[in-house]
Formats: C-alpha cells, structure tokens, sequence
C-alpha cells in the first residue's frame, strides 16, 4: 500500500483570521499534486503547518505506512523554498561534504560527485561559492539534499517559476523521477506546470482543499473552469 499523508479535520486561524477550516485530505506516495489557490489561499501555510514552522490550530496530519500510523514530524518534510536560503560562503560541494559529516543519519548511496551530477550540476559548479549560484542553482542544491536524506514527503512552494526552459525542464525530469518514493505537493500558479507535471490538481479555496477531476484536465476550457471555480 502506497504511503498517505492524511490530514484530519485541520483548522488554521491567524488571530481572528481563518485560513483552514476543518480541512481533511488524504495525499499519496507516487503522485505529484499541485495546489492552486489563490494569492492568500493559505498554500505557504498550509506547507508552514506542515513541515512544523508553525502550529495547526486544531486537527492534525499523519502519516500511514501500512499498518502504522503516527504524527508528521518536521523530519518527514523536505521543504524547498522558493529561494533558498543556504550558507553562501561554501562551495556547492564544501556544503554538501558538511551536511554529510554532520547528519549521522544520512547514508549516502552515491558519490558527492554522483549526487551534483544527478541533479546535472556540473564539476566546475560543485566547486563555486554558493554566493555565485543562480536561483536555479540553489534550488538545485537545495533538492540534493532530499536525494540524500529522502524525506517521506516533498513540499514545493512555487519552484520553477523563475527557472529558464532547460532547469525547469529537468527539474520536472527529477521530480517525475523521485515521485515512486515520496508524496510531492508543489504550489503553484502556473496552470500549464500544472497540468503537465501533475498526476493530481487539489484546490485551495475558501479554506477548503478539493481535487479537479482528472477529466477536467484535458477538457478544451479547461483553465476557465478553473478560473471559474477560484472565482467562487
Ligand atoms: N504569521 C502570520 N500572521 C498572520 N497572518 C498570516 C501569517 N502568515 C500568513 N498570514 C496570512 O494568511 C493568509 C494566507 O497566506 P499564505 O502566504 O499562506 O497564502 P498563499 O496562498 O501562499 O499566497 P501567495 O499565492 O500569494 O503566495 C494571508 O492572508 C496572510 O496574510
């Protein structure tokens, strides 16, 4: 049976703002969902309730493998942000060697090398100074990281949006690549990524989360429907 991260019953509220009410949905290992809503839907935080950065207000998240069930912690979430924030003064490579020396539970399958050349960083790059990456770049190293330590579940919070055709193109390549061992969720306002890397579309609107049937998907007005029902 495929991993689940099961939200139960989760309510959000910020002060007397509510952002989530009651919200239950269950995600898969093996697909790639993106979350469309609108600006203020609650994307970021529903991946801040998460990945643990800040509390739900009630409700909670778990994950079931097979016949255990237990609490998502921060440790089952790899968070890429959309610009990263890592320590600019190593190179590419003195941080990942760092990362790898210091997080005991980490067992490397591949080379340092190996891993930059998964993520089609070349040699010279490993050894620039992070300060110099692009955006990109960053992303990239970012996502490395996940290769390594392999979390259960992989939030996204609007990536490739400022990748050129070519990163963006093998992001989407290694995502498609790594989704048989993770539960992806990537946020988005893109509809053409969307519909092109994702096995699910889920909607944030109104505080609720509901999928668009795949049918939707390659229907001719498609992207007015959508509008249609965010316009709601
Ligand atoms: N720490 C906070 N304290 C109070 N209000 C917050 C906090 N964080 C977010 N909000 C509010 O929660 C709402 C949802 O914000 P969020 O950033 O999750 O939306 P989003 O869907 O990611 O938006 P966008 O598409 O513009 O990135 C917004 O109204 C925002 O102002």
């Amino acid at each position: 049976m495929p991993l689940q991260l099961q939200l139960q019953h989760i309510s959000k509220q910020f002060d007397q703002k509510k952002i989530f009410e009651d919200v239950s949905f269950t995600f898969e290992q093996g697909k790639i969902y993106g979350l469309l809503g609108r600006n203020g839907a609650g994307k970021t935080t529903l991946f801040n309730c998460l990945s643990e950065e800040i509390p739900v207000s009630s409700g909670q998240a778990l994950l079931v493998d097979g016949e255990t069930t237990r609490p998502v912690t921060n440790h089952d979430v790899g968070f890429v942000y959309s610009l990263p924030i890592l320590p600019e003064f190593l190179t590419g490579y003195e941080f990942i060697k760092f990362f790898l020396e210091t997080n005991r539970q980490a067992q490397p399958e591949h080379s340092i090398a190996d891993y930059f050349a998964m993520m089609t960083l070349s040699t010279e790059d490993q050894h620039k100074l992070i300060k110099s990456y692009s955006h990109g770049m960053k992303n990239k190293l970012q996502m490395l990281l996940f290769l390594i330590t392999k979390p259960p579940i992989i939030l996204l919070d609007e990536p490739l949006t400022s990748f050129d055709v070519i990163v963006a193109l093998e992001m989407k390549n290694l995502l498609r690549n790594m989704k048989h061992d993770h539960i992806i969720i990537f946020s988005t306002h893109i509809l053409q990524l969307a519909t092109d890397l994702c096995d699910e579309l889920v909607l944030l609107h109104q505080g609720n989360l509901s999928t668009v049937s795949a049918t939707l998907l390659h229907e001719p007005d498609f992207e007015q429907q959508i509008i249609q029902l965010l316009q709601n």
